[in-house]
């Protein structure tokens, strides 16, 4: 028998997350506006199989957003509130909407 593990059921959990099918920040603060570790939020799986690259990803997300925040101002083209943040959907993944912006050198 073959088990195929679908995360997307967990990340989309509408008891553990607020607002599941948006990107919403709140999802992961408390009511102080602190963060709070959600244990549905698990990206790289979990148990036998979890993903084996988890600490580099996260590592390298780390220096890779830091590095380009602390060097660059980022601003949309357009008002941030004319952005749809929604995820395309291709049929089989959800993918990111492409984005235009300003990189500034601080
Ligand atoms: C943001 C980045 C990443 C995400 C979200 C991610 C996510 C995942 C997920 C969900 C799985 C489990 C697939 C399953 O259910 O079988 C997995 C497996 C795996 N990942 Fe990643 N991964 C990332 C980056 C990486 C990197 C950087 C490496 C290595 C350098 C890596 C190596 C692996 C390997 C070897 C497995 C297979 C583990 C096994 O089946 O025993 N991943 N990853």
């Amino acid at each position: 028998m073959e088990v195929w593990p679908v995360l997307s059921t967990v990340l989309h959990d509408p008891t553990m997350f607020k607002s599941p099918s948006v990107f919403n920040p709140e999802n992961f603060l408390d009511e102080n506006g602190c963060f709070k570790k959600n244990d549905a939020f698990v990206p790289f799986s979990s148990g036998k199989r979890i993903c084996l690259g988890e600490s580099l990803a996260r590592m390298e997300l780390f220096l890779f957003f830091t590095t380009i925040l602390q060097s660059f101002q980022l601003k949309p083209l357009v008002p941030p509130e004319d952005l749809d943040p929604t995820p395309l959907e291709n049929g089989f993944i959800t993918v990111a909407p492409v984005y235009h912006l300003s990189v500034i050198p601080r």
